[in-house]
């Protein structure tokens, strides 16, 4: 399975980085690819060294503007005009998003994916790793929208979210 990932650019304490390790660690055991930004930058670097040192492939979706931060050892490298551009391209080589902990430029990524699967234009699953409840206030968030009539189809069809690494290997096999 290709497996699109989004995730903080930071270096993160291991509260962070220890379950993003363990997620990098059962997608590459699991056979799967890793699609990401394509960076060696704080937890995108992680992953991709934990994905890499388990046996899975890393196929990286790069933009100009941080050529400069590529990951060297990649399978695959996609040079991408602009960040639309990429996000477009994040979304077309997946089968599944996963979301792990980051801040704007990943909630960017995640909202957009959310809008175009509210609209129907695609129908990949969307899991979260809510690691230490960081994405509380957006779960929060979400279910107000869904509650009060935001959403024109149920939140439980357009993302899932799981506690731990395992949990969304559970979701995305229960998916496909
Ligand atoms: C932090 C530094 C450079 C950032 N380099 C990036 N390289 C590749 N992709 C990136 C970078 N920054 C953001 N992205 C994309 O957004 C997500 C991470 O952003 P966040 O704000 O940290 O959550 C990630 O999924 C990427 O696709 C300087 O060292």
């Amino acid at each position: 399975m290709n497996i699109t990932v989004f995730c903080s650019a930071y270096s993160l304490d291991d509260r962070y980085s220890a379950p993003a390790a363990e997620f990098a660690r059962l997608l590459g055991e699991g056979g799967h690819t890793l699609v990401w930004g394509g960076s060696n930058a704080g937890l995108m670097g992680l992953l991709a060294d934990g994905v890499k040192a388990a046996g899975g492939k890393l196929v990286g979706i790069l933009v100009e503007l941080l050529a400069h931060k590529a990951y060297q050892g990649a399978d695959e490298l996609v040079m991408t005009r602009d960040l639309a551009e990429r996000k477009a391209e994040l979304l077309a080589r997946a089968d599944a998003v996963v979301v792990l902990v980051g801040g704007l430029g990943t909630l960017d990524e995640v909202t957009e994916v959310l809008e175009l699967k509210k609209h129907n234009l695609h129908g990949k699953p969307v899991v979260v790793l809510d690691t230490e409840g960081f994405y509380d206030g957006l779960r929060t968030q979400l279910r107000r929208m869904d509650e009060e009539g935001f959403l024109p189809r149920p939140l439980a069809e357009l993302i899932t979210f799981a506690d731990t690494p395992a949990e969304v290997f559970t979701h995305l096999a229960a998916a496909s």
